[in-house]
């Protein structure tokens, strides 16, 4: 109760002042609110643990009941958040038809304080417990998701984690891989200890040594100071080799042979140094196409993966689609300053309909974009477009000519185009062909609204 924010919405000024002044003592914030139209953008600013809502508004809307409409509205919004409908005695017909629509419990005008508290209580103790149950929420780095498919990969996240099993995260460009990797650190033993992640993807052949294992100075010409490699900086916690799939059969062998050993030698050095690491590797390489022996080494597959995990893609998530859609919808409207609240039902159908070959990543993106076009409070299909670099990596693409004047930031942008064309929207090697990182990468994407 104590660091609980209650929202109150009645034109009645007098039940306003009677629910802060009995609240007040007993909750972090009371925010009061006399008219209904102020809901979405007050739920765009604040973030209430439940709202209390009158029933019988003096209504300005013809919407059969105002209390109802209102309450459809928050439930839009925020599907999970509580609301008690304050209603009028002798209209507990009403009040049982909110039940119905989404309202969590009712309380008759004028009511004892004790009451009000239980109710109160009663519903935050239940959304807590809810919230230590579920797993999606009990990782704070906020994998959303209630689809089958991702409660599935939660629910093995929760069991595998607290172990010291290597674990090879797999899943398409954009699925989350990174998230599944924090979650599993944070919730494994070595939580207090450094997570260290390393896009090993990304490294050329010179740089994977002395950044995975570290030199001393003088090692090679660059080498002007002693350099501590990230396997022993991840010491005692875990480390997180992404893009695992990518690296070359030398870069494996070396890879090997530091995992078979648990030592690392940094250039330069002859002194072994002892590690001790959880490793989580992810690739967007499905694992049968990892297994060719051509391409992957079998012994360092069985290495790195105890465990495989696997994130489905967007695409096969459902309603997960429209979950996550909103959780970026609140976020960018908070940080653009914008008082959009919700999909129109258009917007929703076309964010089910698409197939996202970019993942929630492509969806981030779709989102932020929409909603640093959109004026209105609500998202409609028109506002919505899709990236054209995932279309054209699914299609036969035409590569862009160069332009005749030498215009540097024309020329930065085809390029990117070109070359991430080429590789079929492969951001990890369209990074590396361009030898820049694939955060950088997706910065210039963004930047050009590739
Ligand atoms: N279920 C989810 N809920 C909320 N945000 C998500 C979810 N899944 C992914 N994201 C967000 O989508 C973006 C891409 O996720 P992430 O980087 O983890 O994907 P990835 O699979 O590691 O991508 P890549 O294969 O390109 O490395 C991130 O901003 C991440 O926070």
């Amino acid at each position: 109760m104590k660091n609980s924010r209650i929202l109150i919405i009645d034109d009645d000024p007098d039940v306003l002042t009677a629910v802060r002044l009995l609240l007040k003592q007993q909750v972090d914030k009371v925010i009061t609110e006399h008219n209904p139209e102020q809901i979405p953008s007050i739920l765009a600013k604040e973030t209430p643990d439940l709202v209390l809502l009158d029933m019988n508004f003096k209504s300005t809307l013809n919407t059969g009941n105002e209390g109802l409409y209102w309450l459809s509205r928050i439930k839009a919004i925020k599907p999970d958040l509580p609301v008690v409908m304050i209603t009028a005695y002798g209209a507990i017909d009403l009040a049982v038809t909110s039940l119905k629509q989404g309202a969590a419990d009712f309380v008759v005008k004028p009511w004892q304080n004790e009451q009000l508290i239980g109710v109160i209580t009663g519903l935050l103790s239940k959304k807590d417990r809810k919230r230590a149950t579920n797993p999606a929420k009990s990782m704070d780095s906020e994998f959303i998701g209630q689809s089958e498919v991702v409660l599935d990969l939660l629910y093995k996240v929760n069991k595998i984690a607290p172990t010291d099993a290597n674990i090879l995260v797999l899943g398409e460009n954009g699925t989350g891989k990174d998230l599944i990797a924090t979650a599993i650190h944070k919730q494994s033993a070595r939580s207090d200890r450094p997570f260290i992640k390393v896009d090993v993807g990304a490294l050329t052949e010179t740089l994977f040594e002395s950044e995975l294992f570290g030199h001393k100075k003088g090692a090679f010409t660059d080498a002007r100071e002693d350099r501590v490699g990230r396997f022993e900086a991840a010491n005692g916690g875990t480390l997180f080799l992404d893009e695992i799939g990518n690296i070359s059969l030398q870069q494996q062998a070396k890879l090997l042979s530091v995992l078979q050993n648990r030592q690392v030698i940094p250039l330069g050095s002859n002194t072994p140094i002892p590690i001790d690491i959880r490793l989580v590797c992810a690739t967007n390489v499905p694992l049968a196409d990892l297994a060719n022996e051509n391409r992957f080494r079998k012994d360092l597959i069985y290495r790195i993966n105890t465990v495989d995990l696997q994130v489905p893609p967007l695409r096969e998530r459902g309603d997960d689609i429209l979950r996550i859609a909103r959780y970026f919808l609140q976020k960018y409207a908070e940080k653009y300053r914008k008082a959009i609240v919700d999909f129109d039902q258009g917007a929703a159908q076309k964010l089910l309909r698409y197939h996202y070959p970019g993942n929630v990543r492509e969806l981030q993106y779709s989102i932020e974009r929409a909603v640093i076009m959109a004026d209105g409070e609500i998202l409609g299909a028109e506002d919505l477009i899709f990236s054209a670099i995932e279309q054209t990596s699914q299609s036969q693409s035409v590569q862009r000519q160069l332009p005749e004047e030498h215009n540097l930031v024309e020329l930065e942008r085809i390029t990117i185009a070109n070359v991430v064309e080429k590789h079929g929207g492969n951001i990890s090697k369209a990074a590396k062909e361009l030898g820049i990182t694939r955060t950088a990468l997706y910065r210039r994407l963004s930047k050009y609204d590739l």
